[in-house]
C-alpha cells in the first residue's frame, strides 16, 4: 500500500460567515419512512468484532485485547458483543467466560453452531445469550453438515428449547440465506418463531445480495414472524451498508457489524460505515444513543490489533474523509459546510480541512487562507493574483501548506515597497518557496495524517 500523501496543505476551516448561513434544504426526495415497520430509527447493533472480526485473515487476539475492544465497543454504546464459539478452543471458551463476567452494558453472546454440545458449552459460560446457525442452502447441506431441513428443523427446535430453558436469550440463523430455498426458509422461522426464539437471523454469507434482495426478504420474513429479525451482511460485492440499511427499512430489528468491518474474507458491515448511513438517515437517533466520537478510537485499538492501516477512505475517519479539495467546493464549504457534507466532522470528533496548495485551487479558499494568517492589508484582487500564481507553480507540483504561506507572506511583505508583482514574476518553482522566508506565527496547526 502506497504511504498517504501529505495533506498539510490543508487548513483547518474556521466558522462560516454567519451571513451567508441559510437553514438546511430539504428535499421533497427525502424518504420520510412512512412505512410503519421500517426500523432506521429504532435498529440495535450486535458488534460481532469478536467473532467474525476474529475470522478476518490477520486476526489473532489475546484475553486482554479481547477485553480492551470489549469495553471500547461497550463506551460507544453498542446494544451487543457477539463472541467466537467456546466450541473453537479452550481459550475461546475461557474469554467467553471473561467478557461475559465483566458487568458491561452490552448484552454478551456467544455464537454457535445448531448442535447441543455447542449449546451446552455456551450456556455455562454465562453469556446472555446465544446466536445458533446452521447452514440451509444447498451449498452448505450438501458440502458443509450433509443435513436435510427436517433434521435441521428438529435440532434447531431442541437447541432453542435448550438455550431458552436455561434463561438466555436465543436467536436462530439460516446461514446462505440467499442461496437457500424461500419456502424452505420461511417454515423454518416460523417453527422456532413458534416455540418463542427471541430473534431469527437473515445471512448473506457470501455477499451475494443487492438491497432490493434484501428489502424483499425481510420484508416478507417479517410478515410471517413476529420475533426480531437480525441481519448479517457480507461486503464481496460491496452491498454490506446498503444491504444493511435495505433490511431495517423492510422492518429488520438488529443490525450485526465489525470494527473496519474485519471478518471472514473482505468482512462484513463496517460499524463506522453504518453509523454515518444511519446517521445520514436519524442523526438524532443515532447521536442519542451511540458516543459516536469513540469510532476513531475504536477503530485504531483494532486496525493496530490486526496490523492493517485504517482505509485512506473509510467512512469518518479515513484521512481525507473530511478534506475538500476543488476550488467550486472549497469556497461554498466556507459558506455553509453542509452544501458539500452531509456527515458533520465535528459530530464525529474529527476536523474539516480546505486544502489550496494545488491547480484545482481558487481564489476564495486562498482569501480564507489570507484571513487565517491575518495579512488584514490584502484584497481580493491580491487573493486572486497570488491564486495564479498557486495555479502555476502547482501545474509543476503541489505546494506544501508551508509554501503557500511563504509565497502569501512574500507578497504581503512586497506589497508594502509595491514590489508585490515583481516578487511573483521572480518565483518560478514550487523549490523558491521550500523555505519561507517568514514563518506564520498564527499558522493554523497542519492537519496530521488521520490514523490515530
Ligand atoms: C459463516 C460463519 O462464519 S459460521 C461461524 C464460523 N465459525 C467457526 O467456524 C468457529 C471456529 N470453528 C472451529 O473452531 C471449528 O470449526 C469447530 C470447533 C467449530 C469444529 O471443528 P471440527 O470438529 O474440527 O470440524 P470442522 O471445522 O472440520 O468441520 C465443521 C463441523 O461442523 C459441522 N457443522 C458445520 N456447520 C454446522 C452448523 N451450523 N451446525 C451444526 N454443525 C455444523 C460440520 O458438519 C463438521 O462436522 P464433522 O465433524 O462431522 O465433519
Ligand atoms: O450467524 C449468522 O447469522 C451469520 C453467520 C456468518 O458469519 C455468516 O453467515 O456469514
Ligand atoms: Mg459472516
Amino acid at each position: 500500500m502506497s504511504p498517504p500523501r501529505d495533506l498539510s496543505q490543508t487548513p483547518a476551516v474556521t466558522a462560516a460567515p454567519a451571513q451567508r448561513t441559510r437553514e438546511p434544504f430539504v428535499s421533497p426526495y427525502m424518504p420520510k419512512y412512512p412505512d410503519p415497520m421500517s426500523n432506521i430509527s429504532s435498529f440495535k447493533i450486535i458488534e460481532s468484532t469478536l467473532r467474525e472480526g476474529e475470522q478476518f485473515a490477520n486476526a489473532f487476539f489475546d484475553t486482554a485485547k479481547k477485553v480492551e475492544i470489549a469495553k471500547a465497543l461497550d463506551a460507544i454504546g453498542v446494544d451487543y458483543l457477539e463472541l467466537t464459539s467456546p466450541a473453537a478452543s479452550e481459550q475461546s471458551y475461557n474469554d467467553c467466560k471473561t467478557i461475559a463476567g465483566l458487568g458491561l452494558k452490552a448484552k454478551i453472546l456467544t455464537h454457535t453452531r445448531c448442535h447441543m454440545d455447542d449449546a451446552r458449552l455456551a450456556v455455562e459460560t454465562g453469556v446472555d445469550g446465544v446466536d445458533v446457525v446452521i447452514g440451509t442452502s444447498s451449498y452448505l447441506r450438501e458440502f458443509s453438515h450433509g443435513k436435510d431441513m427436517e433434521y435441521i428443523t428438529d435440532k434447531a427446535i431442541e437447541v432453542i428449547t435448550y438455550i431458552k430453558s436455561q434463561g438466555r436469550e436465543v436467536r436462530f440463523s439460516t446461514e446462505d440465506s440467499f442461496r437457500s430455498d424461500l419456502v424452505d426458509l420461511l417454515s423454518i422461522y416460523k417453527a422456532v418463531d413458534k416455540i418463542g426464539v427471541n430473534r431469527v437471523g437473515i445471512a448473506d454469507t457470501v455477499g451475494c445480495a443487492n438491497p432490493r434482495q434484501v428489502y424483499e426478504l425481510v420484508k416478507t420474513l417479517r410478515s410471517v414472524v413476529n420475533c426480531d429479525i437480525e441481519c448479517h451482511f457480507h461486503n464481496d460485492t460491496g452491498c454490506a451498508i446498503a444491504n444493511a440499511y435495505a433490511a431495517l427499512e423492510a422492518g429488520a430489528t438488529h443490525i450485526d457489524t465489525s470494527v473496519l468491518g474485519i471478518g471472514e474474507r473482505n468482512g462484513i458491515t463496517p460499524l463506522g460505515g453504518l453509523f454515518a448511513r444511519m446517521y445520514a438517515a436519524d442523526k438524532d437517533y443515532v447521536m442519542g444513543k451511540y458516543d459516536l466520537k469513540l469510532i476513531r478510537n475504536v477503530e485504531n485499538l483494532v486496525a493496530d490489533s490486526v496490523e492493517v492501516a485504517v482505509p485512506f477512505n473509510n467512512y469518518i475517519t479515513g484521512y481525507c474523509a473530511f478534506t475538500h479539495k476543488a476550488g467550486i467546493h472549497a469556497k461554498a464549504i466556507l459558506n455553509n459546510p453542509s452544501t458539500y457534507e452531509i456527515l458533520k466532522p465535528e459530530d464525529f470528533g474529527m476536523s474539516r480541512y480546505v486544502s489550496i496548495g494545488h491547480r484545482l485551487t481558487g481564489w476564495n479558499a486562498v482569501k480564507n487562507r489570507i484571513e487565517q494568517l491575518r495579512l488584514t492589508d490584502m484584497t481580493d484582487d491580491d487573493a486572486k493574483a497570488v491564486t495564479q500564481k498557486i495555479k502555476e507553480l502547482a501545474d509543476i507540483r503541489p505546494l506544501s501548506l508551508d509554501n503557500v504561506d511563504s509565497l502569501l507572506h512574500q507578497y504581503h511583505d512586497a506589497k508594502k515597497t509595491s514590489s508585490h508583482i515583481t516578487i511573483l514574476e521572480k518565483i518560478a518553482t514550487p523549490d523558491q518557496l521550500a523555505e519561507p522566508a517568514v514563518k506564520a506565527s498564527t499558522t493554523q496547526k497542519q492537519q496530521q495524517p488521520i490514523k490515530k
